[in-house]
């Protein structure tokens, strides 16, 4: 939670907002770990770990054991997370994607399977699904301009969490289904 409250000041600064912007909108409230487990698997290439998919949520901060398996798409191209002591991987979630107008971008990323061994790892996601709120989300009020136009829709958490659960991991993007 204290990292949290770190990473949403200085993300509320690169976008040039007041330290505490992020925070106000609540996105420190609730996070909540998912802690996952791998079986080694005898036959990984044929196997998904964890498909393709952009976190539902503002961010998630992910510790990874030394297994390796994570990757990210950049530019196409799948890439490596390889697992670093005492790092802990930080992604961007749709709803921050959502809410900057993509000033920030969520991150695909997928976990393969191995024969290794079995793999853990623990992701905390900052996220209010937990807590029933009506509070709308859309594009920071004080990013609109003429030049700024928002480009997603205002929904509420419950409207996209529900929106990202019915599809599933499918492979594709949740926002493109709020996309105006
Ligand atoms: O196991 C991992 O490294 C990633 C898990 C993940 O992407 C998720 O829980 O959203
Ligand atoms: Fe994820």
């Amino acid at each position: 939670m204290e990292l949290g409250d770190t990473l949403f000041e200085l993300q509320s600064e690169a976008i040039g907002l007041e330290p505490n912007h992020l925070k106000d909108m609540d996105c420190t409230k609730c996070l909540f770990a998912l802690g996952h487990y791998y079986p080694a698997c005898p036959q990984p290439e044929i196997t998904p770990g964890t498909s393709k998919h952009a976190d539902n949520d503002f961010l998630t901060v992910l510790l990874q054991d030394n297994i390796g398996g994570l990757q990210v798409l950049h530019q196409n191209h799948w890439v490596d997370v390889p697992p670093t002591p005492g790092a802990l991987v930080v992604n961007i979630g749709d709803i921050l994607q959502l809410i900057s107008n993509d000033k920030f971008k969520s991150v695909d990323h997928r976990v393969l399977a191995n024969k290794v061994g079995p793999r853990v790892s623990l992701a905390c996601f900052f996220m209010t699904n937990f807590v029933p709120t009506q509070r709308l989300y859309g594009l920071i009020k004080e990013l609109i301009s003429e030049q700024n136009p928002p480009k997603y829709r205002e929904t509420t958490i419950k409207e996209f969490t529900t929106y990202f659960n019915n599809k599933g991991l499918d492979g594709t993007s949740t926002l493109l289904h709020f996309r105006l």
